[in-house]
């Protein structure tokens, strides 16, 4: 039982690791985005891996999602905390805060969005597409460095790289309903969800993107700021997460056994090779 944490804008390292190492793992997909850093704190065995590689070197259309998920489940990954950079749609999701997503709208369309496919086509359910149980761990993690934490958000995954157009931005707000907006989180989710790994994302807002009339329009250099002015939040909240964490498996929510009734391909119409592709992600039912 591993936990997973994935980093993204600004988070590119853990500390306070006991044995930690950096251990590069090969998977059917390709190279995950960076080396993965594993190691133990307090009691709990990590893993972490930066979602845009040390130094910021993959976009959010080009990181390797699949590789990322798969690497973490060879790792022995139950359940992911990923970390990452959004816009507010919310006057009270104030640059700062901490929220715990727990709904999506996906407007991506470059990224491979699962594992499954032509050979071996499955359909797991992403009506709850985040782990309830694991949430409220990373909740009562975040809340402890004291920082503002909302327990419920629904992101709006867009494509980038560039940011959101003033039309765009009023629509998500006004029309569609979303309260934070960022790159990367999709399809993270669908993967983790199909790979059967609780998945929690924790949403650190940078900026208002740029519906907000008191406040510029958003910049990366805004965000990095942002960032830096709450590392040690996102520090802590990694820090206090063994020492919250919920029983392992079995996953009240089902996370861990998504695939129990969605492999709808025939067993003898399954292409051998989609299935040696799945060897890590689905191999409880495979
Ligand atoms: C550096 S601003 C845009 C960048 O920030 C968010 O990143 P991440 O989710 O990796 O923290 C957003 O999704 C973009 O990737
Ligand atoms: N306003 C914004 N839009 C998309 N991704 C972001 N990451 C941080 N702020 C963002």
């Amino acid at each position: 039982m591993t936990l997973g944490i994935i980093g993204g804008s600004g988070v590119y390292r853990i500390d306070g690791l006991d044995g930690a190492a950096w251990q590069e793992v090969a998977t059917p997909w390709g190279a995950p985005s960076d080396a993965i850093l594993t190691g133990t704190l307090g009691g709990a065995r990590m893993a972490f891996l930066p979602r845009h590689g040390r130094g910021h070197v993959h976009s959010p259309s080009e990181i390797p999602y699949r590789a990322n998920i798969d690497a973490l489940k060879r790792l022995g990954v139950t359940r992911i905390v990923s970390v990452s950079a959004c816009g507010s749609f919310r006057e009270e999701m104030a640059p700062g805060d901490f929220v715990l997503v727990d709904q999506f709208i996906d407007r991506t369309r470059l990224r491979p969005q699962s594992f499954f496919g032509t050979g071996c086509v499955a359909h797991v359910s992403l009506a709850h597409p985040t782990c309830p149980h694991l949430s409220a761990a990373a909740a009562e993690a975040a809340g402890a460095t004291g920082v503002r934490v909302h327990v419920s958000g629904t992101y709006l995954a867009m494509e980038g790289p560039q940011f959101s157009t003033l039309a765009e931005s009023r629509m998500y707000r006004e029309a569609w309903g979303a309260d934070v907006v960022g790159m990367t989180a999709m399809p993270e989710a669908r993967l983790a969800r199909e790979a059967e790994i609780c998945y929690a994302p924790v949403a650190m807002v940078t900026d208002y993107d740029c519906w907000h009339e008191d406040y510029g329009a958003v910049d990366v250099a805004a965000v990095i700021a942002t960032l830096t002015a709450n590392a040690e939040h996102a520090r802590g909240l990694v820090r206090g997460l063994p020492g919250v964490l919920p029983e392992p498996a079995p996953c009240p929510h089902n996370c861990d056994r998504a695939l129990d009734h969605a492999i709808i391909t025939a067993p003898d119409a399954r292409d051998p090779s989609v299935l040696s592709r799945l060897d890590a992600v689905a191999a409880r039912v495979l």
